[in-house]
C-alpha cells in the first residue's frame, strides 16, 4: 500500500486497499493529517482585484501604486501585457514576503506587440479593449488549454465596436485586432452567460471611449455578478460612476480614470482550501487579513462552510473556520443543495467537501465552469470517480452522491482549483497523489509551502512563501 509520508492510516475512516503501490515521480503527495488543526494563515492579494487595478491604473490620468498585490502567473502576465502596450509599471520592495509593490505608469498605448494570456481569464478578456485604444495591430494568444476558453464574445463585442478584429472563427484565442488610437463607445448589447469576464472586461475601458459605453447582457443567465460588482466598486474608487438603469444594463460615461494607490485585498477564493480544511481535518484554520466589507465572493465562505457543519467566527480582521473534530476525527455532515452561480470559482473546494459527505448533494448553476481553466464539471466528475466517488453531470452542475474514497492519481488538467480541489479531499483519503500542483502558480505559488504550513509540517519562511 502506498503511504504518504504524511499519512497515519489509524486515523482514515476511509482505509482501502486499492491505493496505488508506488508513488509516481514529480506528483505531489497531498498530505493526509491525523490530527485537528491549528493554523493560522496569511495570504497574497486577489487575482481579481490586482488584474483589475493594474488594467484600471494603466489606463489612469497618472501614476498609481499597488500595494501589497498579488505577484504570480497571471498578474506576471497581465503586466507583461501593460508593458508590451506601453505602460510602466516598477517594483517597489517593501519587505512583504509576498513581493513587491507596483507602480503602475500609463504611457501613450502602442501597437506592435503580441500579448500572451496564458491560460488568465482576466487577461484574456480584460486586455482586447485596452488594446483597441493602442496605435497599431495587437496579437492575442496563450496556453493550449486556453485555446478552447470561450472568447465570441470579447470579438463580437469588438467588431460591434468598430474595431478591426481577425480571428479564424472559432471564438478562441488566437486572435488579433488592428487598434485605432481610439474608440468611439455608445451602445451595444452582448450575451456574457459565458463568462462573467466580457462585461467587466468593457467597463474597464469604457470610460476611455469617446462616448463611454451603454452596455446591455442578453442573454439567458449571467454568472458571477460579484465579479461585475468588483469591477463597478474599481471604477467608482477612480471616480468613475457607472450607473446600472436596470439588471444587467450598464451605463460608463466618457471619464478620466484617476490614478489612485490603492491597497489589494488577500485572495479570499484562495483562502477556500485552507478554511475547508478545518471541515475535514478539524481544528480551526485562521485567515488573517480578512476585510470587514468586500467585493470578493470568497466572503460567502463564512455562510458557505457552516452548512457543512463548520463555525465561522469573525474578529481581529482575521475569518476563523472551526471544524470540531472534522471528517478525520468521524464528524458527518449532510450534502447540500446550492446554487453557486455568484460564486462559480469557489464551486471545485465545495464540491471537494461534498464528496466527503454522508447524503447526496446538488450543485447546480456552474454549467459556466465547462470554459473555466478546464472543463472543470467535467474534470471534477472524471477524478472523483477515479477515486471510487460517484459524481455525475448535469446541464448546469453536479449530482454528488455518498462514497467511500480511496487514493489514487488526482490529475489537475493546468487548473489550479482542480489541484488544491485534490489536496482538500487528500487531508483525509490517504494515498492522493497531485499530478500538476505547478497549476497553483496561476494564482498561489506559495500553496505547496502554506499547505505544508497548514498541516503542521513546516513553518512558513521568506524562501518558501516568496518564491514565483
Ligand atoms: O472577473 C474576474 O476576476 C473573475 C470572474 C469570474 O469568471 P466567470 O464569470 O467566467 O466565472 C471568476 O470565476 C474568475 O475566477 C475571476
Ligand atoms: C476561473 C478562474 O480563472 P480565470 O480568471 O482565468 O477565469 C478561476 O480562477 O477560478
Amino acid at each position: 500500500m502506498f503511504v504518504s509520508k504524511y499519512s497515519n492510516p489509524e486515523f482514515s475512516p476511509y482505509d482501502d486497499d486499492s491505493v496505488p503501490e508506488t508513488s509516481v515521480p514529480g506528483n505531489w503527495p497531498a498530505p493526509t493529517v491525523s490530527h485537528a488543526l491549528s493554523a493560522s494563515l496569511s495570504l497574497p492579494g486577489s487575482k481579481s482585484l490586482t488584474n483589475r487595478e493594474l488594467v484600471l491604473a494603466a489606463l489612469a490620468d497618472g501614476p498609481s501604486r499597488l500595494h501589497a498585490p498579488l505577484h504570480s502567473r497571471d498578474s506576471a502576465l497581465m503586466i507583461e501585457a501593460l508593458r508590451a502596450l506601453g505602460v510602466t509599471i516598477n517594483e517597489i520592495a517593501t519587505g512583504n514576503v509576498f513581493g513587491p509593490d507596483l507602480v503602475v505608469t500609463p504611457g501613450e498605448l502602442e501597437g506592435g506587440s503580441s500579448i500572451d494570456c496564458g491560460l488568465a481569464g482576466t487577461v484574456m478578456r480584460f486586455l482586447p479593449p485596452v488594446a483597441a485604444l493602442a496605435l497599431g495591430p495587437v496579437a492575442f494568444d496563450g496556453d493550449h488549454a486556453a485555446l478552447r476558453r470561450p472568447m465570441r464574445t470579447t470579438i463580437d463585442s469588438l467588431r460591434a465596436l468598430g474595431v478591426d478584429v481577425s480571428d479564424d472563427g472559432r471564438g478562441t484565442l488566437p486572435f488579433s485586432l488592428y487598434g485605432m488610437g481610439s474608440v468611439a463607445g455608445g451602445e451595444i448589447t452582448i450575451d456574457a452567460s459565458a463568462s462573467s469576464q466580457f462585461v467587466s472586461g468593457l467597463l474597464l475601458t469604457a470610460a476611455r471611449f469617446d462616448q463611454g459605453l451603454t452596455l446591455r447582457h442578453s442573454g439567458e443567465k449571467l454568472p458571477s455578478m460579484p465579479h461585475i460588482e468588483m469591477t463597478v466598486a474599481c471604477l467608482a474608487a477612480r471616480g468613475v460612476i457607472v450607473d446600472s438603469p436596470e439588471p444587467g444594463v450598464w451605463v460608463v460615461p466618457a471619464s478620466p480614470i484617476r490614478a489612485i494607490d490603492v491597497w489589494l485585498e488577500p485572495d479570499l477564493s484562495n483562502a477556500a482550501p485552507f478554511l475547508a480544511a478545518a471541515v475535514v481535518a478539524g481544528g480551526t484554520v485562521t485567515i488573517e487579513g480578512w476585510p470587514a466589507s468586500t467585493t470578493q465572493v470568497g466572503a460567502d465562505l463564512e455562510q458557505l462552510l457552516p452548512l457543512f457543519g463548520a463555525t465561522a467566527t469573525r474578529g481581529d480582521g482575521a475569518l476563523t473556520i472551526d471544524g470540531g473534530t472534522g471528517v478525520i476525527g468521524g464528524t458527518t455532515y449532510p450534502g447540500i443543495e446550492l446554487d453557486l452561480s455568484t460564486g462559480g470559482e469557489l464551486a471545485p473546494t465545495i464540491i471537494a467537501l461534498a464528496a466527503l459527505a454522508s447524503s447526496p448533494s446538488t450543485i447546480t448553476g456552474i454549467g459556466h465552469l465547462r470554459g473555466h481553466e478546464t472543463d472543470r464539471l467535467a474534470a471534477l466528475c472524471t477524478e472523483i470517480n477515479a477515486l471510487g466517488g460517484a459524481v455525475t453531470e448535469l446541464d448546469d452542475g453536479v449530482r454528488i452522491e455518498p462514497r467511500k474514497l480511496r487514493g489514487g492519481v488526482w490529475h489537475s488538467y493546468d487548473d489550479h482549483r482542480m489541484s488544491t480541489a485534490g489536496a482538500v479531499i487528500g487531508l483525509a483519503i490517504e494515498g492522493i497523489e497531485i499530478e500538476g500542483i505547478d497549476a497553483t502558480a496561476k494564482t498561489l505559488p506559495q500553496f505547496p509551502a502554506l499547505w505544508a504550513t497548514l498541516v503542521g509540517e513546516a513553518p512558513p519562511t521568506s524562501d518558501t512563501l516568496g518564491l514565483l
